[in-house]
């Protein structure tokens, strides 16, 4: 399934994030073949692995225009791509510390003509902006994140849940949790997607 399966849980999509949506098929087998962002594997699961499941942090939070969100070690722009097209009036900065990743993001973001990425090459420890929303997928565990993350964070958000980060996780967390803030809030994705894959993944959210 392709851009079908996302209008299954995003109905309201309006006739360019379809479009957007529906050409990252092709961009992404293009870019895949050259610089490798999406196992070989995947890349026919490409709506359900990667973007319906970057897009579960939608459903979560609807950002209000303006948020700012940072998107770290985002590869080839998971989750940041799928989100930027989903809330056009929020802003996206995406950074990996790899340069050909961040290569395959700045064309993808072009080709669909968003304007509200930011792609940057760069180790989120050098980082020095801070945002309302800090979001990540398959990056670190979280207390090191956590220790990247936090100071990058203020305060003061409009949006529905108080700014923080938001992780897509999978499998058993329990270990990794106890390292963190009990602060914690986890959302258990079968509550939104029914696809079998999404069975076992959850969003960790932690409020500033
Ligand atoms: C397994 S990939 C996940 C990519 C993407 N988030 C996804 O889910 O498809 C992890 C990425 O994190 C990046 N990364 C790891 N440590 C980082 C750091 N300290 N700063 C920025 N990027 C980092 C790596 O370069 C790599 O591209």
């Amino acid at each position: 399934m392709g851009v079908e399966l996302i209008e299954k849980y995003f109905p309201k999509l309006t006739a360019r994030q379809r479009e957007q949506f529906a050409a990252l098929d092709e961009l992404y087998r293009h870019w895949n073949a050259q610089i490798n962002v999406i196992s070989r594997q995947d890349i026919d699961s490409l709506y359900e692995k990667h973007i319906l499941h970057s897009l579960a942090i939608g459903k979560v939070v609807q950002f209000v225009p303006g948020t700012e969100i940072l998107d770290v070690g985002t590869g080839g722009g998971f989750p940041g791509i799928p989100l930027a097209i989903l809330f056009p009036l929020s802003d996206f900065h995406l950074v990996d510390s790899i340069g050909k990743k961040i290569k395959v993001v700045t064309e993808v973001a072009q080709a669909l003509g968003l304007t509200n990425i930011r792609a940057e090459q760069q180790r989120v420890e050098q980082l020095n902006t801070t945002y309302d929303f800090v979001v990540s997928r398959a990056v670190t565990r979280l207390k090191p994140f956590m220790g990247w993350v936090r100071y990058k964070i203020h305060k003061k958000g409009n949006n529905e849940i108080p700014n923080g980060v938001l992780y897509l996780k999978g499998g058993d967390l329990a270990e990794e949790l106890a390292e963190v803030s009990d602060k914690y809030k986890m959302f258990d994705l079968t509550e939104y997607f029914e696809e079998p894959f999404f069975d076992t993944k959850k969003i960790i959210y932690l409020p500033k």
